[in-house]
């Protein structure tokens, strides 16, 4: 049986007439961190559209959990256990912090649940304190952190952060990634988009760089990190 939980080969995207993904091939494995990096624009955020089904516009092969998601719609991915956090949130404004928590509540593909209500507020203190509030009274760090808690609910096999530091201040920042630390160390898959890169080197297994719609460089994330001029080249930085 294979390892993997989301298996892409030459994948292809299009927005309209842009052709935006020229053939990707792409891996997460069951319990990896893949860091997926590169400057803006690259195509990062086609990629997981393209993979999770929100982009329509594609072709080549993809596999969730060795199951064909060529014809597959966005809510297939998340029954298959794959909890996916866009840039720019989605949590339901009207509704309390409670309300939303528990309504993504389910358990996971092998019957887990282990990450219950007790578990994401020990995880996010600050949720906790405002579990009464509405959506729409927390800060945008307080709605990322829901966000994340909201995937979470879901025990997913694996969890995809596009961005989830997004414009946020830099003590929430932290938090942020003291949670990715601890949903790597969890067990859990992920796969992780963030423009800090050396953050993104420091909590990945794996790293896989796009220019222009194409995979540049991939590998284990150590020796990267340990000699990070080809990282430097493809990033500008
Ligand atoms: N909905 C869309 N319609 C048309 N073009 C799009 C759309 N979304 C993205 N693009 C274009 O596709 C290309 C890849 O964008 P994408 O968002 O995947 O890049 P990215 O690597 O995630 O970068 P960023 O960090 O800026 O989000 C860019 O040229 C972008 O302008």
């Amino acid at each position: 049986m294979t390892n993997d939980i989301i298996r892409a080969r030459d994948v292809h995207a299009w927005y309209g007439s842009s052709h935006i993904l020229h053939g990707i091939d792409f891996n997460l494995k069951r319990g990896e961190t893949v860091g997926l990096l590169g400057r803006n624009g690259m195509g990062k955020s086609t990629l997981i559209r393209s993979l999770l089904g929100h982009v329509r516009q594609r072709s080549g092969t993809i596999e969730l959990q060795q199951q064909d998601m060529s014809r597959a719609r966005p809510f297939h991915a998340a029954r298959l256990g794959i909890a996916y956090v866009p840039e720019g949130r989605g949590i339901f404004p009207n509704l309390s912090v409670r309300e939303n928590l528990l309504m993504s509540a389910r358990a996971g593909r092998n019957g887990t649940t282990a990450w219950d209500l007790d578990r994401i507020l020990d995880t996010f203190p600050r949720l906790a304190e405002r579990l009464d509030n509405m959506g729409d009274q927390l800060s945008g760090g307080e709605q990322q952190m829901l966000s994340i808690g909201r995937a979470l609910m879901t025990n997913p096999d694996a969890i995809i952060l596009d961005e989830a530091t997004e414009g946020l201040a830099p003590l929430v920042v932290a938090e942020i990634w003291r949670v990715i630390s601890l949903i790597r160390h969890s067990g859990l898959a992920a796969l992780v988009v963030d423009r800090n890169y050396r953050k993104v080197m420091e909590q990945s297994d794996r790293l896989v760089i796009l220019e222009k719609g194409r995979v540049v460089l991939q590998g284990e994330a150590a020796p990267l990190r340990d000699d990070p001029t080809q990282i430097h080249q493809y990033l500008g930085v």
